[in-house]
């Protein structure tokens, strides 16, 4: 008999939902590092004055961004299966193939796209004073860690959507055959979790946003970090997008699912040929 619990299961929904709350400390300590300079806006724009053309039609934080993705690609940071580049063509590793437990399917879902553009239109903004500082190698380490910790944990909704598709499959095969999104985002939504984790939230901004000076105990009055932007950021951007990479994710599965039990059907119906 298998003495293999819930919790020695890598992958049970409880144990992915465990790294999704320790990446909310990941993102909102990469945050506070982002915050204590200024917007910095000419970063993000493609071929900026300050930087005497050597970006080319990219921006400096593109451009700072892909150079530390060619190095992080020769070892091999993108094989693994919760790693997702900005930007391309990376080269390939210089390290052999690491063998990772596989639990999630291949697929080429990548949405940094869109969290790039959220990232510097809406969230900079939110935490940022709105100057310019001369920090843009600073400013760029920084979001370049924001940017990875987000896409780390929105594009780890694929571990959390396999979980759930393993739980339901033949639900979510028969939404995903009829490319049901808005049902299948239905099914896979759980309002008490976001709750609770808001909840969480609010209270991490707060206790790791203050100074801790002793002067300054209980007052809370120099957090580092507005606590809301912290919430907003997950109830407008984080949760959603995850959400947008289950549905995808659920999709794609759905469908394989439902054709590969069409081919076992059609073998299993097979005369046998002697
Ligand atoms: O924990 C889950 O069940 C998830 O699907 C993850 C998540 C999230 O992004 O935190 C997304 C959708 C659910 O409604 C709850 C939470």
């Amino acid at each position: 008999m298998s003495n293999f619990t819930i919790d020695d299961n890598p992958f049970s929904l409880e144990r992915i939902r465990s790294t999704l709350i320790r990446l909310e400390d990941t993102i909102i300590f990469a945050l506070i590092e982002r915050a204590q300079f200024a917007s910095n806006r000419c970063i993000y724009i493609p071929g900026a004055l300050e930087f005497n053309g050597a970006t080319g039609d990219k921006s400096f934080l593109e451009f700072f961004l892909w150079e530390t993705e060619k190095v992080h690609a020769r070892v091999r940071r993108y094989t693994s299966p919760d790693e997702y580049p900005f930007t391309s063509p990376l080269p390939d590793p210089i390290l052999p193939p690491c063998k990772f437990k596989k639990f999630v399917q291949d697929d080429d879902i990548n949405i940094n796209d869109q969290i790039m553009e959220i990232y510097t239109k809406s969230i900079v903004t939110g935490i940022c004073e709105e100057f310019d500082d001369d920090n843009y190698g600073s400013s760029a380490t920084k979001d370049i860690e924001c940017l990875q910790a987000l896409s780390r944990r929105i594009h780890y909704g694929k571990f959390v959507a396999e979980s759930k598709f393993r739980e339901q499959p033949e639900e979510y095969t028969r939404l995903a055959v009829n490319n049901d999104r808005e049902a299948i985002n239905e099914l896979l939504t759980n309002h008490k979790v976001e709750k609770v984790l808001l909840e969480r939230l609010r209270r991490k901004a707060l206790v790791y946003g203050q100074t801790l000076d002793q002067a300054e105990e209980g007052a809370n009055m120099h957090l580092r970090i507005p606590v809301n932007v912290v919430v907003e950021l997950y109830e407008r951007w984080v949760i959603p997008l995850t959400k947008v990479v289950e549905v995808e994710y659920l999709i794609l599965r759905g469908q394989r699912a439902a054709a590969e039990k069409a081919v076992a059907d059609k073998l299993a119906q097979k005369p046998n040929v002697k």
